[in-house]
């Protein structure tokens, strides 16, 4: 989708500084080592305790479509270094101009819920490539998997009410508008204001109507009758152009002229004021009046602490309309997801396994060609464990907590588990069948089902447990020992 918006091949996408290790590797003749890249994140969003992931059918869709255009080279050949030289050799370019993405790609599927330090992502091919795809897949994942995980924390706060995303006019741009507008649905939206979202994706669009369409009346009655007389099967009412109750009242005039033509009033739209205090007081006009399957549409800079409250305080609000907060992650604008070298293949053909140094324990890589295994009994999921693929578990499998190694807990091998990474691309050839965003969306609502509630609270959620698997555990500290001891100053 992102290349059809652009109308452009993608491969700039990306940082300089991909381009220029890129070079590097094809100048030190290491352009086809084959490498592993992980792409995960270190902290739930929104202080949190879930993550949805959301953003692989992009990352399809830009990888199928990945190559250096001509105009792409032509750019690229114009960079010049700090002394006004070109940056890069012709026969760089022509080797970018010939390349053809190689990359092995497992992931795990759009929709899940998932955990810090879980490879969202795991990359394999030539180093060269893996590199250049850091940037553009962080890009991809990191901006839909938050705005996913934002719609999700809504939904949990609407339990049956309806979701409307109206964040364009707020949103980060226009990719950002789209893509946020699929990730909200995903994450439990109804539908989406946005209309070339609605044609991209599928995603049902709705809609009601602003305040100009009022003030451009000579009254709000006469506006909203004008509505209904031209929308008759689409009326929901702004009822907050001037005084809402009122607004309310006239609501209903229009409603009572729309049945003797045989349409019902879908709803009304507060967008101002004491949305408790308003929502209660125009239900009971509504139900008075006869209209008690009229919803109650509520908007205004609405986010899941103001839904949780308005719950608490009994509004009787039917359809949530939310833009600004749910579209820019408004509490939290990024996620912070990074892309790290796990291992590189040594000439022998063994993996040579690699790690970055932190002096914060949360930043220390993991190195490996992980997997994650998610244990479930009888109640739902109990742990995740990552693991090297590399060293095939037999028997019982432990798992060690990464940042206290006294802690661990032992699965007998006949616990029920699902390994959550799946491949999607071999050698660069497509090789996964993308579900529906239908499908996507449920799946969601069907993995948070699976959860122990505590992890879905907002305050102090419980910290669902993910560990290493004890032999990955022990070559990480190993490898970790070794690299202190050879870097001490
Ligand atoms: N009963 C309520 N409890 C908690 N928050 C509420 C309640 N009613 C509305 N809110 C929220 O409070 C904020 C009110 O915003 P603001 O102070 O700008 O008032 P407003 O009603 O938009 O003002 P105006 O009438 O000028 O448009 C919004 O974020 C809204 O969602
Ligand atoms: O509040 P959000 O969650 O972003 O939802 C979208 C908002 O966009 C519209 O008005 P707009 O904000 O453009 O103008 P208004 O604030 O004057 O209503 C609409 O009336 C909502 O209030
Ligand atoms: O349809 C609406 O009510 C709507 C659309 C976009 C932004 N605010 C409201
Ligand atoms: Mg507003």
């Amino acid at each position: 989708m992102i290349n059809e918006l652009y109308d452009t091949s993608l491969s700039l996408l990306t940082d300089l500084y991909q381009l220029t290790m890129a070079y590097g590797y094809w100048k030190a003749g290491k352009a086809e080592q084959e490498a592993v890249f992980n792409l995960y994140f270190r902290k739930h969003p929104f202080q949190g305790g879930f993550t949805v992931t959301c953003g692989l059918n992009s990352v399809i869709d830009y990888l199928n479509e990945y190559r250096f255009s001509e105009e792409d080279l032509d750019y690229i050949r114009t960079l010049t270094g700090n002394d006004g030289q070109k940056l890069f050799e012709p026969g760089f370019l022509e080797y970018l101009r010939t390349m053809e993405l190689q990359c092995s790609i497992h992931a795990i599927p759009e929709g899940t819920v998932v955990f810090p330090n879980e490879p969202l992502l795991r990359i394999q091919g030539p180093i060269l490539q893996c590199q250049l795809l850091e940037t553009p897949l962080l890009n991809l994942i990191n901006f839909q998997s938050l705005v996913a995980t934002k719609a999700a924390r809504m939904r949990l706060i609407a339990q049956d009410d309806a979701l409307l995303e109206f964040g364009l006019r707020r949103a980060q741009g226009p990719d950002g508008g789209v893509t946020a507008s699929r990730a909200a649905y995903i994450g439990g939206f109804d539908a989406t204001s946005n209309v070339l979202a609605g044609k991209l994706y599928g995603i049902p669009v709705k809609g009601t109507h602003a305040h100009s369409w009022v003030m451009s009346f000579d009254s709000e009655l006469e506006a909203f009758e004008a509505y209904a007389r031209f929308m008759p099967n689409n009326v929901t009412l702004l009822v907050d152009t001037y005084n809402s109750l009122n607004g309310v009242r006239h609501a209903i005039k229009a409603g009572q002229q729309l049945r003797k033509r045989g349409y019902e009033l879908g709803g009304i739209r507060l967008d101002s004021g004491d949305l408790a205090y308003l929502s209660i007081e125009a239900r009971k006009l509504l139900d008075e009046a006869g209209f008690e399957s009229t919803n109650i549409v509520a908007s205004n800079d609405l986010d899941e602490y103001i839904m949780d409250s308005l719950k608490i305080q009994g509004s009787k609000i039917d359809i949530w309309g939310i833009g600004t907060k749910l579209v820019t992650a408004f509490d939290q604008p990024a996620l912070g997801g990074v892309f790290k070298l796990a291992a590189i293949k040594a000439d022998s053909g063994e993996w040579d396994y690699k790690l970055k140094l932190s002096e914060q324990a949360i930043k220390v890589s993991t190195p490996g060609i992980q997997q994650v295994r998610r244990f479930k009994d009888s109640k739902g999921f109990v742990s995740d464990m990552i693991f090297n693929i590399e060293t095939p578990l037999m028997g019982k499998a432990t798992m060690v907590d990464p940042y206290d190694f006294t802690k661990n807990r032992s699965f007998a091998e006949s616990t029920q588990f699902e390994d959550l990474l799946v491949p999607i691309f071999a050698k660069g050839q497509l090789i996964y069948t993308l579900p529906s965003i239908y499908e996507t969306r449920k799946r969601v609502q069907e993995q948070l089902s699976h959860f122990y509630k505590g992890i879905k609270r907002f305050v102090n959620p419980h910290t669902y447990p993910v560990g290493l698997e004890k032999e990955l555990f022990d070559m990480k500290t190993d490898l970790i020992m070794k690299l202190r001891a050879g870097n001490e100053e």
